[in-house]
């Protein structure tokens, strides 16, 4: 079920139910008596929850559930549009709409994945202010046909009058029921979400300062907007004129957010937080995302369990490493299961010709902003900073930088250099400088990949052979990085720098800033520092 439509199940289930069974009269035949709206199915339903619940049910959202309650604000206050942004499955969508099951308001939620269009987006969002259900009583058709955006201004602001007039106690002409409960006041909210597909109908780029600009069209002060959006502010503004919307950014999880997202509702929960010591690292690496990790992880879990034999039982320190060897072939195929999903170029794309607001200043592939607000899998990371690495550093010194599990070699850096060496490596560092960027070989990105994706973060070492294993065993594996490789060139972050006249062979160039490449190690904590040759 989509979004949508679980957001409006939620919201009609109690009512659907109370769908009575009417006699004709005179006849035994049973008539269903079709859900007939009320301004009760703008708000998402009779249980409402407290402000502990809410939070407690978010591990790792408190901070944007406290901001978005602070930016809706009390009861009836008007408020600026808000633009809510982060990585897929961070979290955006169900926050939100608890949110308002918490606040008790009144909204209307249009997802643009089941509104492939903008007739579907306008239509929807008039079938829900106009309380009117596409069913068989109406022909499966809409309240209003609508594909003309000055249209839908017009007849959105007619239904807008409307619903605020009957919530603000002057019911007009719609056959409401009384509302009940706290909460409900006389502001009402539209939810736009997975604004960024709108892009890709958006031909004549008009559409989204359309969207933005309605609130000033409208000039309402009792309507909210929420646009909600997996790619970052970045990718929308251009300077034409309209106040852009207060961004409320979702993070990247933690690995200890994840640990207690995924750890709730788990019933053996010394079971469960033992298996995630084992697997949740190196899956972190290459996905951070909430929905894939779940996915992944409930066969998996299954898996362990069966594993440890008596399934209540908690693997005790001197059986879990016997455990471990059953357990432990099953996760290399998970893990090139979710390294290929979470592949999907699809993620990339939402970085390509980002609109950059006049004045920044573009560095590499991206311009230099305090944090890193763009989407990108954690293994596209990790190839970026390949990439990064493969044209800063020079090829000779790849054997000492990366030792044969990847890890950065101390032992080999550590050896004093003689006189000469130093002049050398300067003279060699001059060049680099000189000469920018160098290009470099699939090959040696692989090569480099390879070695830093392995680079352990967790206690259990086994894993990280099995990380090894799953790269060096799976040559599909391999078509992925490519796929990925494909991705960062159409995003501009590489680019093809011809080919060798020798070798025949593509040679490609970062293009990104080492201010880039730090930020975006940062937020996969990953030691760039001690891969850079310098001095
Ligand atoms: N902090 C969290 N606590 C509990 N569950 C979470 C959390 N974050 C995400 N989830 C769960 O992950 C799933 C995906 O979340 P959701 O759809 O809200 O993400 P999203 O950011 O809106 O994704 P998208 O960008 O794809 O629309 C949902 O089942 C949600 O409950």
């Amino acid at each position: 079920m989509s979004k949508e439509e679980s957001s409006k199940s939620n919201r009609r289930t109690t009512r659907s139910s109370a769908a009575a069974v009417l006699r004709d009269s005179g006849e035994t035949k049973k008539t269903y008596h079709p859900h007939i709206p009320t301004l009760n199915d703008l708000v998402f339903g009779e249980d409402t929850i407290s402000k502990e619940d809410l939070l407690s049910s978010f591990p790792g959202r408190h901070t944007q559930i406290l901001e978005l309650l602070n930016l809706l604000g009390p009861l009836n206050s008007p408020m600026l549009p808000l633009f809510v942004y982060g990585g897929t499955s961070s979290g955006k969508t169900s926050v939100i709409l608890q949110t308002f099951r918490h606040l008790n308001r009144p909204f209307v939620y249009s997802s643009c994945r089941t509104c492939y269009n903008l007739r579907t987006l306008f239509e929807s969002i008039l079938n829900q202010l106009l309380l009117h259900q596409k069913d068989a009583g109406s022909g499966y058709l809409s309240a209003k046909r609508c594909e003309k955006p000055s249209d839908f201004v017009n007849f959105l602001r007619e239904a807008l009058v409307k619903v605020v007039n009957t919530l603000q106690g002057n019911p007009g002409k719609l056959s409401t029921k009384k509302l009940t409960g706290q909460g409900h006041g006389h502001m009402i909210y539209l939810i736009f979400d997975n604004l960024e597909l709108v892009r890709n109908w958006d031909k004549s780029s008009s559409i989204l300062p359309f969207l933005f600009n309605l609130h000033e069209v409208l000039n309402m002060n009792e309507v909210g907007f929420l646009f909600i959006s997996n790619t970052s502010p970045d990718t929308y503004y251009s300077n034409v004129g309209y106040l852009e919307p207060i961004p409320v950014y979702f993070s990247e999880y933690t690995e200890d957010d994840l640990r207690q997202i995924l750890s709730r509702n788990q019933t053996n929960q010394e079971m469960y937080s033992s298996f995630l010591s084992i697997v949740l690292g190196p899956f972190c690496r290459i996905t951070r995302q909430v929905n894939e990790l779940s996915i992944a992880f409930s066969s998996l879990y299954k898996t362990y369990r069966e594993a440890s034999g008596d399934l209540n039982n908690v693997p005790n320190e001197s059986s879990k490493r016997a455990r471990f060897s059953h357990f432990q072939p099953h996760i290399a195929p998970a893990l090139n299961q979710i390294f290929k999903i979470s592949s999907q170029p699809s993620e990339l794309n939402n970085l390509k010709e980002p609109k950059r607001k006049g004045g920044s200043k573009k560095l590499g592939g991206f311009d230099s902003s305090e944090d890193l607000d763009f989407h990108m899998s954690t293994s596209a990371k990790y190839l970026l900073l390949s990439a990064f690495l493969a044209s800063r550093n020079p090829a000779t010194l790849d054997a000492s930088l990366f030792d044969s599990t990847g890890g950065a070699s101390s032992r080999k850096r550590k050896k004093r250099p003689s006189e000469k060496a130093i002049e050398q490596k300067e003279i060699s560092e001059q060049e680099l400088l000189m000469k920018g960027p160098g290009t470099f070989p699939l090959e040696r990105l692989l090569a480099i990949f390879q070695c830093i994706t392995s680079v352990a973060e967790t206690s259990l070492e086994d894993v990280q052979d099995v990380v090894m294993d799953s790269r060096n065993e799976d040559s599909e594996l391999m078509s992925d990085v490519l796929l990925q490789l494909s991705s960062l060139c159409n995003a501009n972050f590489v680019v093809k720098g011809g080919s060798c006249p020798l070798e025949g062979s593509t040679r490609y160039r970062s293009t990104v800033s080492e201010d880039m490449a730090s930020k975006v190690a940062r937020s996969i904590k990953f030691p760039l520092s001690k891969y850079m040759y310098r001095r």
